[in-house]
């Protein structure tokens, strides 16, 4: 509520909220001023100005009093009024003015009551406002506390974010500084870039300007160069055409070339073939040298251990080793497949050559007999395994040794099997002969660089004592005379054929034929039963290409017939006949091996063919193996302990050192000059012989037959001649006196001679080609007694076959002796084509003369024939069996 005061027409207004010091101030003012009611209509404003209460009647008082005016007047005012109301009624001395003062008084002291209720009031509501907003206050101080608290800690946090905040600024106000410094050097770069790509802009419209001056010039030039190039074109086709024309040529001359080139390549690829092949073959002998090595390892160490019992028998088996004996494997056949009864007689084999025989019908110690040879082979024994032991002799034939093996055994007991083998188209079933000759042809070939050879094979059986060639290649098994004398080459059957061979498959072919041929039945004991011996000879001839020295040698590879007694045979008639004749010719080794064990002076290989077929290989300088053959079974029982028997004192036969047949380029070379001189002397003799017996025998008178010196026409020659030849049968004329006279003395003569002789090759003998004999042979023969020489019992046709058999069998071989001298003999069998049919019957013409003369008359060779024989001969006279010359080296290289 407002109370407005008016002094001198300005409006006051008091308001309540100001207090009491307001209203004492206002009170003071109303003292000092009047109070004034301005215009009636207005009762709210009550105008008081100094003095004026004093002015105002009682009357206009309480007029004032009864409108409430003065109810908003403030208490000052009302005093001032109630003091003039007082003051007025002490002038006047009125009485009655109590009530009214009363009234006044009332109304003031209400007014006042009230004015300080409401003061009152007011003040309180303003304590309580006060009181509310000190608590607002308060709780807005602690609001204000708690969140300056926070604030702190806030402002801590902050500061720390603030310091990270600054270091980052700081940061980034360096990045900022580096940045505007990359800036400014981006913007100096591209102020440079931008003068380059100037500069470049002035340079590319030089240039520009220089390329287009340029091509016009160069378009000058290009018509000019245009112009000379089509002239030049044209010359390049002129150029062109020309070459063309000597493409053409080119092309013919490179297409005679590539055809030149093919025909090397073919020889090349043949070679490389051919070196192909001696690999493998040196595969396949280093194989079997390990094989042997790992045999011998296994051998030394059983040799070890039994050295410590057997030191003794070792110390003798090594004499016997050095002086050369006879060495005897002996091979047991296992049981066949079909054999039902298996039990055998073999008790014991002992790995260093021990083999225990039990007596099937004895027991005990006295059933039992023990053997000991240089090895035995079980039944399990492969063809490989045993071939590996007999290797070492195989390479003494190409050291020039002559070497013999054979298979000794009764019928079926394995002798085929062990020197051919059951099947030759199956390599692992091969026997001796088959290996041996590959190997032969697999070191010849190693050596081919030192030493040169040439191999040649014969294959001849004996049946009934008579000598067959297997190899004939038409099928006529003739009967063939043999040499009796010394044959250090082995070739004793001159007539049988010779053939070539370069390689295994030669002889495999060979050996089918020569087994086609053999003679073959049946018997009781073996349905393929053989009842000849099959002698298989190799001859081997090397030329030492460093020393010139030729080396000579053979190897008889034989498989003998069986050896049973004729009673277990049971058989009759012929073949009684034909196991007689195999009994005959096996005592007959026999005896020469144990002639030559015991160190007799006579050795007596002509009691049989078979041992005149294999002289130089029995002799005391050769190298023999002997294969015994034996037969499990225990109904053979007595037939093994007589093989056993035989070949234990064969083992026991002493040879002595064997010798290589080698022979020096020198002494040959003399030895040609000696056999030139020889055949000189020989002619003379023979011309003074013809010109002494013309004078003694009246022209035309017939000559005896029995004292003749025939030379058969109707024989063939040699097969390696290629034509039938003249028969070179030299008949004795007193045969007959003279076997009956010189008997076993003659006989002897021959046969240590035989012994004795020098052992130089004789190669050449009947070999056709380059493979002639070296004359060491001749001038050997005809520097001795003639008729000591040679003995040839070759007969041509079936007469002279019925005679050798007949003598023969009746003992007379030892005396079928020639007037031999060997030059005759070589020669004709040498060149028997160059003997004209003039001179052939000359020949036949001539007289007989007696065969114990100490000059005997010669067959006089024709003084050509011998030179040619000594160094040239003809190619024509070269000619070899079945087309296969024994020799294709050049002849300069063995004269
Ligand atoms: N070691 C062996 N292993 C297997 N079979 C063998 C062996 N030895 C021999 N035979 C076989 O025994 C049989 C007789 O052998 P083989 O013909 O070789 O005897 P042989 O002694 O040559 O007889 P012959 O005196 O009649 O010529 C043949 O069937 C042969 O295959």
């Amino acid at each position: 509520m407002s109370f407005h005061l008016e002094e001198n027409g300005a409006e006051r207004g008091v308001d309540s909220s100001n207090g009491i010091c307001d209203q004492d101030a206002q009170c003071r003012e109303d003292h000092d001023s009047e109070a004034t009611y301005i215009g009636n209509d207005r009762h709210d404003v009550f105008e008081l100005k100094q003095g004026s209460f004093a002015d105002l009647t009682g009357t206009k008082i309480m007029e004032l009093i009864k409108s409430n005016c003065l109810d908003n007047a403030s208490s000052k005012s009302l005093f001032s009024v109630a003091s003039r109301i007082l003051d007025e009624c002490v002038e006047r001395g009125n009485t009655d003015i109590s009530h009214r003062m009363a009234c006044l008084l009332g109304k003031v002291l209400n007014i006042i009551e009230r004015q300080m209720s409401a003061q009152a009031e007011n003040c309180r509501n303003q304590n309580s406002l006060i009181k509310s907003r000190e608590e607002k206050f308060q709780s807005r101080i602690e609001v204000l506390e708690t969140f300056a608290q926070g604030v702190s800690e806030e402002n801590e946090v902050a500061l720390r974010n603030l310091e990270r905040m600054k270091a980052v600024k700081t940061e980034l106000e360096e990045e900022r500084k580096v940045e505007e410094r990359d800036m400014l050097k981006m913007k100096k770069d591209m102020d440079d870039t931008n003068a380059e790509v100037s500069m470049l802009k002035q340079e590319l419209e030089l240039a520009q300007r220089m390329h287009e001056k340029q091509h016009l010039e160069l378009e000058a030039e290009s018509s000019k160069t245009v112009a000379l190039l089509e002239a030049k074109v044209k010359e390049l086709e002129r150029n062109l055409e020309d070459s063309r024309k000597k493409v053409i040529e080119l092309e013919e001359f490179s297409l005679n070339k590539r055809h030149r080139w093919k025909r090397k390549e073919h020889k090349y690829q043949g070679l490389i073939e051919f070196q192909v092949g001696a690999l493998q073959g040196l595969r396949i002998t280093s194989e079997s040298m390990r094989k042997e090595v790992l045999k011998a390892r296994r051998r030394h160490s059983e040799e070890l251990h039994y050295l410590g019992v057997k030191l003794k028998g070792e110390t003798y088996n090594e004499i016997q080793e050095l002086k050369g004996n006879i060495r005897v494997y002996c091979r047991i056949r296992p049981f066949l497949p079909g054999q039902s009864v298996r039990q055998t007689t073999i008790d014991y084999l002992g790995e260093n050559g021990e083999l225990v025989v039990a007596n099937p019908s004895k027991h005990g110690k006295e059933g039992h007999r023990l053997f000991k040879f240089n090895k035995v082979f079980g039944p399990a024994t492969s063809q490989e395994e045993v071939y590996l032991d007999t290797q070492p002799l195989i390479r003494s034939v190409l050291d020039g040794y002559n070497v013999c093996i054979f298979a000794y055994g009764q019928t079926g007991s394995g002798k085929t099997y062990t020197m051919s083998g059951p099947n030759i188209s199956s390599e692992e079933q091969w026997g001796v002969n088959y290996r041996a000759l590959h190997d032969l042809f697999q070191i010849a070939q190693d050596r081919k660089n030192s030493i040169q050879y040439e191999v040649a094979v014969q294959m001849v059986e004996i049946y009934n004592e008579q000598v067959r060639d297997l190899l004939s290649s038409d099928g006529s098994r003739k009967r063939l005379g043999i040499w009796t004398s010394t044959q250090p080459n082995g070739l004793a059957v001159p007539d049988a054929s010779i053939h070539s061979v370069k390689s295994t498959g030669d002889v495999l072919e060979l050996m089918k034929l020569g087994l086609a041929n053999r003679a073959i039945g049946a018997t009781a004991l073996n349905e393929r039963s053989s009842r000849s011996h099959s002698v298989l000879t190799v001859h081997v001839r090397g030329f030492d290409l460093k020393s010139e020295d030729v080396l000579s040698a053979s190897l008889h590879l034989v498989d003998l017939a069986g050896s049973e007694r004729v009673d277990r045979s049971e058989v009759t008639g012929e073949r009684l006949r034909e196991a007689q004749h195999i009994n005959k010719s096996l005592s007959a080794l026999g005896d020469v091996i144990f002639a030559l064990a015991q160190k007799s002076p006579h050795v007596p290989y002509r009691n049989s063919k078979l041992t005149q077929v294999l002289q130089s290989s029995l002799g005391g300088q050769a190298k023999t193996l002997m294969f015994v053959q034996l037969n499990p079974d225990t109904d053979s029982y007595s037939e093994t302990i007589s093989t056993l028997k035989f070949a234990e004192r064969v083992s026991g036969v002493e040879l002595g050192a064997a010798k290589s047949n080698r022979e020096g380029r020198e002494v040959r070379e003399l030895m040609e000059q000696v056999a030139s001189l020889k055949d000189v002397v020989s002619r003379k003799d023979s011309e003074i012989e013809r010109l002494k017996s013309l004078k003694v025998t009246p022209i035309g008178e017939k000559r005896s037959s029995s004292t003749s010196l025939r030379l058969g026409s109707s024989s063939p020659r040699r097969h390696s001649l290629g034509t039938p030849q003249p028969s070179r049968i030299l008949r004795m004329s007193s045969l007959s006196d003279k076997a009956a006279s010189d008997g076993d003395n003659y006989s002897e003569d021959s046969d240590r001679h035989s012994d004795v002789g020098p052992r130089h090759s004789v190669d050449g003998l009947g070999l056709a080609g380059d493979f002639h004999p070296p004359l060491s042979m001749v001038g050997m023969a005809l520097g001795q007694d003639n008729t000591d020489d040679v003995e040839l019992l070759g007969l041509g046709d079936e007469n002279s076959e019925e005679m050798l058999s007949d003598i023969s069998d009746s003992g007379l071989s030892m005396g079928t002796e020639t007037d031999g001298s060997i030059g005759s003999v070589v020669e004709y069998t040498l060149f028997p084509e160059t003997v004209k049919p003039a001179e052939k019957s000359a020949n036949l013409e001539k007289p007989a003369v007696p065969s114990k003369l100490p000059k005997p008359p010669q067959n006089p060779p024709q003084p050509s024939r011998l030179t040619r024989s000594t160094a040239k001969v003809p190619s024509s006279s070269r000619k070899s069996i079945a087309g296969a010359s024994f020799s294709a080296r050049p002849s300069k290289r063995w004269q």
